[in-house]
């Protein structure tokens, strides 16, 4: 069966898919609930989708849509360097800076802040659904004073010259993908990319009871159970009203993780397991 992720061609998320499936046929979608949603219907064997940038921070649109509408279980990640850069049309390699427009992802957008604000003061920022969606976008339009920032896969993909390479903004730029799917079993940690197991969480607190968080980090910390990342996002239910995602250093065991939701569950908080799996590092 398919591997689905967030596309069209040579999107970032395309090349994280081929590291982590490479001998299996890949199925581009336009959007991260698009994948999802044909990972939940089984059209697909599992879908690839981007979670967190280390320079933007998470993907909100796919944490949310995993929590709320869609709660596939997370089967693998994969931690992947990325390189912007700036492309445009053939027709305008010499005149790009005189660029009106710049297409891209809105991470992507975000991770290159400083080069827009400096080197292309005043051209319009214009978010599309995915980079190299931008990139075939500008591809397709020669005639747009119009420039895409994307990886040198969509440059080539889609015709366009690269005009200036690397325009993140820190050279640090790494981003998170996640693996989601209907079979339950995480991936297997025979990738020489291999890098250890995780296991995520997400944690409402009940209302109106203080020291709540607190109680709930405890419940990790006293049994050593590392934390990698908490973030809260809107419950959706009332300003105020949050839930916490949380990532644990540690595989799903017998005793430690089991131990500490039920600690958690007893302080009157619900706890979602969103997967137990591999993480790998390219
Ligand atoms: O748009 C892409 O190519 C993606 O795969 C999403 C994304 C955007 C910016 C950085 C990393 C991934």
């Amino acid at each position: 069966m398919k591997i689905g992720y967030l596309g069209p061609k040579a999107t970032f998320t395309e090349a994280a898919a081929a590291l982590l499936f490479p001998s299996q046929p890949r199925e581009p979608y336009d959007t991260i609930p698009d994948c999802i949603d044909a990972a939940a219907a089984g059209e697909i064997e599992a879908a690839v989708v981007p979670l967190e940038n280390a320079l933007e921070g998470s993907v909100n649109l796919t944490l949310d849509y995993l929590i709320h509408e869609q709660p596939l279980p997370i089967i693998g990640e994969i931690v992947v360097p990325i390189e912007q850069h700036l492309m445009v049309h053939p027709y305008f390699t010499p005149h790009w800076r005189e660029v009106k427009e710049v297409y891209s992802h809105s991470h992507a957008i975000a991770q290159c802040r400083k080069f827009l604000h400096t080197v292309l003061k005043g051209a319009k920022q214009v978010p599309m659904t995915s980079t190299s969606a931008a990139a075939k976008f500008v591809s397709e339009h020669p005639h747009l004073p119009a420039a895409a920032i994307a990886n040198r896969l969509a440059a080539e993909k889609y015709g366009l010259v690269i005009v200036q390479e690397n325009v993140h903004d820190y050279d640090y730029n790494h981003t998170r993908f996640i693996v989601v799917s209907r079979r339950k079993e995480p991936l297997s940690p025979a990738s020489p990319l291999y890098a250890g197991d995780k296991t995520t969480v997400v944690v409402m607190l009940p209302q109106d009871r203080p020291g709540a968080l607190h109680q709930v980090l405890s419940a990790f910390a006293w049994r050593r159970l590392n934390l990698t990342k908490i973030e809260s996002r809107p419950a959706k239910t009332g300003l105020g009203n949050y839930f916490f995602i949380i990532d644990i250093d540690a595989p799903m065991d017998d005793v430690l993780i089991p131990g500490a939701i039920a600690e958690i569950e007893a302080l009157g908080c619900t706890v979602q397991l969103l997967g137990s799996y591999p993480y790998y590092f390219a």
